[in-house]
């Protein structure tokens, strides 16, 4: 079924796992090619377990099935068959998060997983017509060590990675723990972003924001509980990485229409909507962007609002270059045609 237009409105990806854009039909064929047998049948077998009681469920099997990505070229694969579904989808710039301590456990290499998506993403712009970058995501259960030795193989690569994110089992991980490695990276130069206040209380977002300096919060989902946190994100324009699939699918909330979406627009927050893991939750992210405005009534405004914020809330600013990309999706938003559009 082709994507209504409303869904297609031009759009940046600010919240993908590009390991969780793995359909199973590609991890198949890749467990075929790397000599990999998975503990499922067919890809029907492997759809059914996409049941998820909650974050840590899902973790388990996204980590699991990434042992079929193991060469370059595998990695290649995976990003380009993610950037050919999204330019279906309307995107027109990626910000796309990697998990190199998930791939160095299996003992795949930094340089293997960068180079890979690497070549996927130097072609995106002609071949898919989506600008892309790169951030590195430390995994927030391991140790603070270990992503300091992560922040160190990444060096070589740095021209290829534009921040850092912190994302995988929050509750019980919090923010102060890699005080001392987002520092490094803002030495560096890389931009930073964490995931935070997705299964979390509002005090993680408060730690990403003090302690780590993030510029952008990944999910923020339950900000609202705490008003003089909407004070402050409000106040600093920080934007939101919001991904309303994918609360549901991981059971933060039981349904699309108790997303708290709207009630954050109303009180000022940058909100941007995304996927996460689309191969998992159910939708890429113009599935997302029709899937709010049927469950939540977003009005015709409030889409181009969510298609603006989310240029507004990319990293396209850190050179003439990218700012005049910017300007040029902004103006793609401002002229998308939506009126004759019923959905
Ligand atoms: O939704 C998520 N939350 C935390 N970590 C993750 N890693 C991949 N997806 C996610
Ligand atoms: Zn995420």
């Amino acid at each position: 079924m082709s994507l209504a237009p409303l869904a297609r409105i031009p759009k940046a990806e600010l919240h993908l796992h590009i390991e969780g854009t793995l359909e199973p039909e590609l991890a198949f064929e890749l467990a075929a090619r790397n000599g990999i047998t998975l503990p499922y049948a067919d890809t029907e077998e492997l759809r059914k377990a996409y049941l998820f009681a909650d974050l840590q469920s899902f973790l388990d099997l996204y980590y699991s099935l990434m042992a079929v990505l193991v060469t370059e070229d595998d990695f290649e694969a995976l990003a380009d068959a993610y950037l050919a579904r999204a330019a279906e989808q309307g995107v027109r710039h990626a910000e796309i998060f990697f998990d190199p301590q998930a791939h160095a456990a299996r003992g795949v290499e930094m340089g293997t997983v960068v180079e890979g998506l690497h070549r996927a993403l130097a072609r995106s712009e002609a071949r898919h017509g989506i600008s892309t970058k790169l951030i590195m995501c430390f995994l927030r259960d391991r140790s603070a060590e270990s992503a300091m030795e992560t922040l160190e193989a990444a060096k070589p690569y740095l021209d290829r990675i534009v921040g850092i994110g912190l994302d995988s089992a929050e509750v019980g991980n919090p923010a102060s723990k890699f005080r001392e490695v987002y520092e490094a990276a803002g030495a560096l130069g890389l931009r930073k972003v964490a995931h935070a206040g997705e299964e979390g209380d509002p005090s993680y977002v408060w730690e990403a924001l003090d302690i780590l300096g993030v510029e952008r919060v990944d999910h923020g989902l339950r900000s609202l509980e705490d008003p003089e946190l909407v004070t402050r994100l409000v106040r600093d324009r920080i934007p939101l990485t919001l991904c309303p699939l994918s609360n549901v699918r991981l059971r933060t909330i039981d349904m699309l229409e108790d997303h708290p979406l709207v009630k954050m627009m109303d009180a000022g927050l940058l909100c941007t909507v995304n996927s996460d893991d689309p191969s998992y939750f159910g939708g890429y992210v113009g599935d997302t962007f029709h899937a709010v405005h049927e469950a939540l009534g977003i009005d015709h405004e409030r889409v181009r609002e969510l298609a603006r914020n989310s240029f507004v809330a990319s990293f396209l600013d850190g050179s003439a270059e990218d700012e005049a990309l910017r300007a040029r999706y902004i103006a793609e938003v401002e002229a998308y045609e939506l009126d004759d559009i019923s959905g």
